[in-house]
């Protein structure tokens, strides 16, 4: 399990080392991770190392520290190195070693920063050390001026030191002109803001370096569930089993107008390994399913009288269908885990329960947010996305999981995880019912079974927000594997889940260190 922390919680863990004089030995650590990735980064894009230009953005904090000392080991593996002095001041030791390692420096001004931004973009390497946690909002001034210039011009290879400069550490918040970076290069644990949206779009692939005070970390902010916790996590039947005992899951989804959301939900959770669907719903819907899900046990009951472990609800629900709009409620009320999809969001009372897990996308929870009185567009949704997922399970009191190139689930009480797995592919009609059916079969599967949860280290009364993180895995690990580059469709994701299931489940059978699940690579 990856853990990320705000920028405030790695200050903390921090202080007591800057307290017993170790700041300088810190900034050593994280300047030497940052020079060794940005050469790793070169040598395996096959671009030489002696000769190559390096310009580092600088600011006045430590951050710019980092950047310059970082740049200096630079310097002394050959690189031309400039630094470009952002503010009136630099840390005074770090700005001396780059001198000492033959490193030129600039001083940035309003009138220079055209020609400087044309000079950092035909550089090898740009180095974006202008501001880490110690931010308050973004770029000012002459530093905006010339990140704006850059960005419309990229260098070849942008690394951020420690976050993108502008970004907030702790949010993922954007504030004014941030650079996209190839390369995030973090120090003492991921930062919560890299990996949410809209902080993961600038941070690209991020690479964390140890510089000792992990052993002083909180309880993370934000999880990230890897593989092998996947394979530790997902069920599999032991011999004994049935189809009951394997867990039933009840679909309440589809209308006349959008049959296929039922089909597709039906199909994701089918290939999820739930023992048994059991749909609920109009006529014409099921005799679709019956012809593409011969597997699916339709019927005209009532929530009461259908006996499942647990619920789908939603999925191309038409809000007009009183008869489905009451099994939606009654699902919801039945104290059953239920994943609460797409058409069931309006129909649901504003307070629930953490085992019902809503999915909306940024658009739907901006209505969701609208309605419970927190004033949030869409818009407001997408550039704050770990605020909003936190502010809607907090007055829902629900788990919500918010659909997204990363999908974030946030739980009522404190765990949350970041799930970017996936790929744009996925971003297709009927992805989403095909993670509905996922989920549905998972809470089937395991949502009664606190101690697998509590064997993991999750707190079983925040199993429903892992169990949707898991989902979020398996369905975008799914649409990755059945894309690999090329067009998607919603049912061929439904069809790689198996493939993906058997693949992580694998590592289950694999010795510790034959793992991924350690690597300092993000993604
Ligand atoms: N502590 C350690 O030993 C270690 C720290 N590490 C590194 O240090 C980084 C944190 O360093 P930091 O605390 O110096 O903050 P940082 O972000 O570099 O500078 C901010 C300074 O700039 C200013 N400023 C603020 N906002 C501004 C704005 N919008 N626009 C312009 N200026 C602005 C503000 O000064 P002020 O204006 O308030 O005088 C503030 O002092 C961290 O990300 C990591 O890289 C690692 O090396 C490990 C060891
Ligand atoms: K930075």
């Amino acid at each position: 399990m990856i853990s990320a922390y705000t920028g405030t919680q790695i200050r903390e863990a921090e202080k007591p080392l800057l307290d017993s004089g170790m700041g300088a030995v810190l900034m050593q650590r994280a300047a030497y991770g940052l020079a060794h990735a940005v050469v790793s980064e070169l040598r395996t894009r096959g671009s030489r190392l002696y000769g190559c230009s390096v310009v580092v953005l600088t600011g006045k904090g430590n951050n710019g520290g980092d950047g310059l000392f970082a740049a200096a080991h630079l310097a002394g593996r050959g690189m031309r190195t400039t630094a470009v002095l952002a503010a009136d001041s630099a840390h005074p030791d770090a700005l001396a070693a780059f001198e000492r390692a033959g490193g030129r420096v600039v001083h940035l001004t309003e009138a220079n920063a055209p020609d400087l931004a044309a000079q950092a973009g035909r550089a090898d390497v740009v180095i974006d050390a202008l501001l880490g946690t110690g931010a308050q909002g973004g770029l000012r001034g002459s530093a905006a001026a010339l990140v704006s210039l850059l960005a419309e011009r990229p260098p070849r290879l942008a690394v951020a030191c420690d976050v993108p400069s502008g970004l907030n550490s702790d949010t993922g918040e954007t504030a004014g002109p941030v650079l996209f970076a190839d390369l995030t290069v973090t120090f003492g644990g991921a930062k919560a803001g890299l990996l949410a949206d809209p902080g993961a779009d600038y941070a690209g692939t991020v690479h964390v370096v140890p510089i000792g005070i992990e052993d002083g970390l909180p309880w993370p902010a934000l999880r990230r569930l890897e593989p092998s916790d996947l394979a530790t996590l997902l069920p599999s039947p032991s011999r004994r089993s049935h189809k009951y005992s394997r867990g039933v899951l009840g679909v309440v989804a589809g209308s006349t107008a959008y049959p296929g959301a039922a089909v597709l939900a039906c199909r994701g959770a089918l290939a999820a390994g739930v023992g048994m669907v059991r749909y609920l719903g109009p006529p014409d819907v099921a005799d679709l399913i019956r012809q593409s899900c011969p597997e699916v046990v339709c019927s005209t009951g009532t929530v009461a009288d259908t006996h499942v472990q647990a619920w789908l609800v939603g999925s191309g629900m038409d809000g007009a269908d009183d008869e489905q709009m009451q099994h939606v409620r009654d699902a919801a009320d039945s104290g059953l885990p239920t994943v609460a999809d797409a058409g069931a969001l309006p129909a649901l009372p504003d307070v629930l329960a953490p085992q019902v897990v809503l999915t909306p996308h940024a658009g739907e929870l901006a209505t969701l947010l609208q309605r419970l009185g927190a004033g949030m567009d869409r818009e407001a949704v997408e550039a704050a996305t770990l605020a909003a997922a936190r502010q809607a399970a907090g007055l829902t009191e629900a788990t919500v999981l918010l659909k997204g190139a990363t999908t974030l689930v946030a739980s009522p009480y404190q765990d949350f995880y970041s799930q970017s797995d996936g790929t744009p592919w996925l971003a297709t009609a009927g992805s989403g019912d095909v993670l509905a059916g996922v989920i549905g079969a998972l809470l089937a599967q395991v949502g009664s079974d606190v101690g697998r949860f509590r064997a993991a280290g999750i707190d079983p009364d925040e199993r429903w927000a892992a169990i949707a993180a898991m989902a979020a895995s398996l369905h975008a690990r799914a649409g990755a594997a059945a894309s690999n580059g090329a067009p998607l469709t919603a049912g061929r994701v439904a069809e790689a889940i198996p493939g993906i299931w058997d693949k992580v489940s694998a590592l289950s059978n694999q010795r510790p260190w034959e793992r991924n699940s350690r690597s300092h690579r993000l993604r």
